[in-house]
């Protein structure tokens, strides 16, 4: 049965005008490696950490600003938001279409609270914590083109035409601001689209982002604001002692305007100064270690990289039952086309190597996780191929072969093609990005024995379930296994109102 929400009630769990107070027993083990009998071995503690959670639960009036906005998955994200608003149903050949935020996890996704008469009971995933309205978004950001949010919908070619038509009245006068543009990051066939630029050095671009972020602030009266990248794929920065290694030597660099630094490190610059959180949906390395550094001081919010939206979402679910089962993946080859300006720009060399990284590194820890199957340091091949076909437009399609060892000296090979448009994958992802990192800001917690309550980590982990390669604290496991992220999101969520994690135990049928 499915309920539209629920309260729970607890001695540990206070709820107040603006907060909710939980007070949680964070079941977990310490392992220690000691001789016992003359021998090593590891040895597993149970142990009850104590923790108390705070949450805000008064919803801000958020802004979010696209940097990218202009493109297939900013326009799509702005119109979807705009349609769910104004409850806008358009015809299609198969039926009348309603708006709705399928691929939401916040927002269309359910947990399970508990047993009742026999029957499994399910609410949706956003009753768990009060979150920002997705209707209520204020949408703006920056592009190198100049072309309108209604223009840009239609360049994108994702929505039904009957639905761009109800919507352009509503984007025509969305216009993004000019952005940082430098050709050495991205592919040279981007250079035809860059019309809208902020010019001057380095540091004048990022006081110039500053300022755009304060106006947007004050003339929108949002409470908060996310910025986000989804603009096109850059090459690596090159990581360099004196230049972006540590906070000083980057802010020097930036004052020396040095040509290595990227234009996503020139926003997120500007976001951690603002202290306004900022996201990166693309795969190159904008957390230079200065950037992170510098975040970190001034607990400034930053998560990515790289929407986790299609093949390799498909990836860390199909490798973790793999491996879950005792079958050992030896071959991965994933392939995909697809003609959008994504597809256009990632035909370079450089960005594509960007994207192959963060498309290749998302089964190291499932891998890593079963020395039954793989001797250390043994990996599947694995091998990941992009290619630009004009005609399919944002209809990518995706080819896997998944070749595994099985029982007694079996193969068995497991082929999936996907189709769909990649920017219907990614613009719930975003949306779940932007209202998550939101709501994370106003959570706090204290373990037993710290002085006082405090935020999260600055650098975002509970948003890993949402991207491709995710950027952790230092020393933090990096986990890709999609089950894995979700339980983790869902149970520390669960955590701030006094909820156990869900074990699907359910013993009270055993
Ligand atoms: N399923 C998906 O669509 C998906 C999944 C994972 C990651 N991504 C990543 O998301 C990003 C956007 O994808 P898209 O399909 O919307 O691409 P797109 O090319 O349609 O949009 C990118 C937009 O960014 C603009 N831009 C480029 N550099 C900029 C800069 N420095 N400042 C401001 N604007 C800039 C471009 O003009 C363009 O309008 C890409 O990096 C892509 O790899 C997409
Ligand atoms: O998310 P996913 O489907 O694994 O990966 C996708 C790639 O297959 C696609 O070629 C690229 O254009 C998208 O940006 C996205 O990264």
């Amino acid at each position: 049965m499915f309920v539209e929400g629920f309260k729970v009630e607890s001695p540990n769990v206070e709820y107040t005008e603006n907060e909710i107070h939980s007070y949680y027993n964070y079941e977990t083990t310490e392992l220690v490696h000691e001789p016992r009998n003359g021998t090593y071995q590891w040895i597993v503690k149970p142990k009850t950490a104590k923790y108390e959670f705070k949450t805000d639960t008064r919803v801000p009036k958020l802004g979010v600003m696209l940097v990218g906005w202009g493109g297939n998955n900013g326009s799509t994200l702005t119109a979807a938001v705009i349609a769910n608003r104004v409850s806008i149903s358009w015809a299609t050949k198969d039926k009348i279409q309603r708006a709705n935020y399928f691929g939401s996890l916040t927002q269309a996704s359910s947990i399970r609270i508990g047993s009742y008469n026999g029957e499994e009971i399910f609410a949706p995933f956003k009753s768990l914590l009060p979150m920002v309205n997705p209707d209520d978004i204020l949408f703006g950001g920056w592009d190198i083109n100049d072309m309108n949010l209604a223009d840009s919908m239609a360049r994108a070619k994702v929505l039904d035409i009957d639905l761009q038509k109800q919507l352009r009245p509503y984007m025509e006068h969305m216009v993004p601001l000019p952005g940082i543009y430098d050709p050495d990051f991205i592919a040279a066939n981007q250079d035809s689209r860059a019309n809208h630029i902020i010019k001057g050095t380095k540091k004048q671009q990022v006081e110039q982002v500053i300022r755009d972020i304060r106006e947007f602030k004050e003339t929108n009266k949002v409470d908060k604001l996310v910025v986000l990248w989804t603009g096109n794929t850059e090459r690596y920065s090159n990581v360099l002692v004196g230049l972006n290694d540590t906070i000083d030597n980057l802010l020097a660099a930036l004052e020396r305007n040095e040509p290595e630094i990227s234009p996503s490190t020139l926003y997120a610059l500007a976001c951690v100064l603002e202290n306004v959180p900022f996201i990166n949906g693309s795969p190159q390395n904008t957390f230079v270690p200065g950037l992170i550094d510098l975040a970190i001081k001034r607990n400034s919010l930053i998560g990515g990289d790289d929407f986790k939206s299609g093949q390799t979402k498909m990836k860390s679910v199909l490798v973790d039952f793999l491996v879950g089962a005792g079958i050992k993946p030896t071959s991965i080859v994933s392939y995909n086309h697809l003609g959008n300006n994504d597809g256009m720009n990632l035909s370079a060399p450089q960005t594509f190597r960007s994207k192959e990284i963060s498309k290749s590194n998302v089964v190291d820890d499932m891998v890593a996780s079963n020395g039954i199957l793989y001797e250390p340091g043994e990996h599947p091949d694995h091998v990941v191929v992009i290619k630009y076909v004009p005609y399919v437009g944002d209809s990518k399609r995706a080819m896997d072969e998944y070749t595994s060892e099985i029982f007694m000296g079996g193969k068995n090979t497991i082929v999936m093609h996907n189709t769909c448009e990649d920017s219907l994958l990614a613009a719930p992802i975003i949306l779940d990005l932007v209202l998550l990192a939101e709501l994370s800001t106003r959570i706090q917690l204290k373990a037993e024995g710290e002085d006082k309550l405090h935020s999260f980590h600055p650098v975002s982990a509970i948003l890993s379930y949402l991207t491709k390669a995710p950027l952790v604290p230092p020393g933090t496991p990096v986990v890709n296994a999609l089950s894995k992220q979700r339980a983790m999101l869902e149970n520390i969520l669960r955590a701030c109102v006094g909820l156990a994690p869900e074990n699907n135990m359910i013993l009270e049928y055993k």
